[in-house]
């Protein structure tokens, strides 16, 4: 493992190197293929152009609140929750973890995880294919390599101030590295602090 800070690019951004192991990813991608995904027309959020599934808690994107507390996560993800804690990668144990499966040609559009409903600390790790995810910030937009196996931990201004997105795009360029997109499942573990925004 070998952890690269950004900040002198985006403030509060860490990208740690081979966060699992090959083996660990098959395991953890395994998992989430023997599970019900939803997403694109299958509830919980069937509005969602991509598949996903949630643990710990289920969050509504259309309504924007936590909407049930599901218990503990599965037993596949505990070596990675406690590597979390013991590399204090969160200070909190996390009590939710979104599945993202994107394939060739689907993305997320820019956004800031809702700074009411999660924690400090929201980190992603990248299974299957290496992305690239682009921060913004008013005028500035700042290209960050996202290898397979890595784990991106954002905090501070990659947090609260820098929408992220992933493009739809097939091959991309960043620093002169060019990649390919393929399947990618991402694990983004975040802290709930409050089920719905106070109004
Ligand atoms: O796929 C990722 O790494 C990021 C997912 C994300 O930003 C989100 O679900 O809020
Ligand atoms: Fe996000």
């Amino acid at each position: 493992m070998e952890t690269i800070d950004y900040s002198e690019k985006v403030p509060g951004l860490f990208v740690t190197h081979e966060a699992v192991s090959k083996s660990e990813e098959d395991e953890l991608v395994d998992f989430a293929d023997t599970q019900t995904w939803s997403g694109l027309g299958t509830s919980p959020n069937p509005e969602l152009k991509r598949r996903t599934q949630q643990y710990g808690h289920l969050f509504s994107y259309r309504y924007r609140k936590v909407l049930q507390e599901y218990g503990p996560f599965p037993e596949s993800c505990t070596f990675f929750v406690n590597r979390i804690l013991e590399n204090q990668w969160m200070q909190n144990t996390p009590n939710h973890l979104l599945i993202n499966e994107y394939n060739a040609g689907q993305g997320i559009m820019p956004h800031i995880d809702a700074p009411a409903l999660f924690g400090p600390v929201i980190i992603s790790l990248s299974l299957l294919s290496d992305c690239i995810m682009t921060f913004t910030n008013q005028d500035q937009s700042i290209d960050i390599l996202l290898p397979r196996r890595s784990l991106a931990i954002l905090t501070l201004d990659a947090r609260y101030k820098y929408k992220h997105s992933i493009s739809k795009d097939l091959e991309e360029t960043v620093d002169g590295v060019t990649i390919h997109r393929d399947r990618r499942v991402s694990f983004t573990f975040r802290e709930i602090i409050a089920w719905e925004a106070p109004k």
